[in-house]
């Protein structure tokens, strides 16, 4: 059966390249047949998944600049029954593309937020002026820029060969060591889509609602984690949207959901919890993995 991919579109996306480093990945290591599938927004490639429209998708959740890619996060929150397969983590540079003869002559600047967020310093040196446009994807604006010769759009070196466009800058990203973690989703767990021959998952992570917002709300849950000396590699915060000043926690643990102690863990915490939904325990595929198979 040939397994379906669903990330970002159009094609060129950085998405679209982590998909790609991991059906190289899986099709090297399993003989497993795949297709990419392309979405226009992070939401519909994760709905596309729960719908049972495709297999698997891959999605970015956090850049070392920017955070926590939210748009992820709050799909996955209102979303049922998705399950993090696997992480991997790949290097983000960001170029400018456009058909302008110069810097000068751009009015407008098109990409998906988290790349104009990762781009701000040098945008604010070099381009003071030009108006930014958030799109849906990094590569959404690409198609127009041959059509406006005072427009740009920031998104890879492979989209621009990909869409046959010039380059007037590259490396732009504020931080030269940029890179995005992504997810790889299913619905459930799902044996043949991660490395066979780890015992045991490097992280779990969940997400959960307070009951109320009192003293000790968050203290408690977290309480139980340290007492059973589990360390927490990340923790984030989004709004309930149901009132101002109500949050959701995101919580990436180092600790396997198997482990029996990780579950009773658990088990402790929804009774401190209003809504506890657990994405499950996964590894992270190192980039030699990945560089090596393409
Ligand atoms: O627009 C794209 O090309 C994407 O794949 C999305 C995305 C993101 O949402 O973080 C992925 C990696 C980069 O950090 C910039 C943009």
């Amino acid at each position: 059966m040939t397994l379906s991919i669903a990330h970002l579109g159009p094609p060129g996306t950085y998405a679209e390249q982590a998909a790609i480093l991991y059906y190289n990945w899986l099709t090297q290591i399993s003989a497993q047949k795949a297709i990419l599938c392309p979405y226009p927004s992070i939401a519909q490639t994760l709905r596309a998944v729960a719908q049972g429209q495709t297999k698997l998708a891959v999605v970015p959740v956090e850049n070392s600049i920017e955070g926590s890619v939210t748009m992820t996060l709050d799909a996955l929150w209102q979303l049922d029954g998705l399950q993090v397969q696997l992480a991997l983590v790949m290097p983000i540079v960001h170029t400018l593309i456009s058909c302008a003869q110069s810097m000068e002559d751009l009015k407008t600047v098109y990409s998906h937020p988290q790349a104009l967020a990762q781009c701000q310093r040098w945008l604010d040196r070099v381009l003071p002026k030009v108006q930014l446009i958030p799109t849906n994807s990094t590569t959404e604006a690409l198609l127009q820029l041959d059509r406006d010769t005072t427009a740009a759009a920031i998104s890879s070196q492979r989209a621009a060969q990909l869409y046959n466009l010039p380059v007037l800058a590259t490396g732009i990203n504020d931080y030269p060591e940029n890179c995005t973690r992504f997810w790889v989703i299913g619905k459930n767990y799902i044996p043949f889509a991660r490395p066979s021959h780890l015992e045991r998952a490097s992280h779990t992570s969940l997400a959960f609602s307070t009951p109320a917002n009192v003293p000790g709300a968050l203290a408690k849950p977290l309480q139980v984690f340290a007492s059973i000396g589990i360390n927490l590699s990340k923790i984030e915060s989004r709004p309930t949207k149901r009132s101002l000043g109500e949050y959701l926690f995101f919580i990436d643990l180092e600790a396997d959901l198997s482990e029996p102690q990780v579950e009773s863990a658990l088990a402790e915490i929804a009774s401190y919890t209003e809504i506890l939904k657990i994405f499950g325990s996964y590894n992270v595929l190192p980039i030699q993995e990945l560089v090596v198979s393409c």
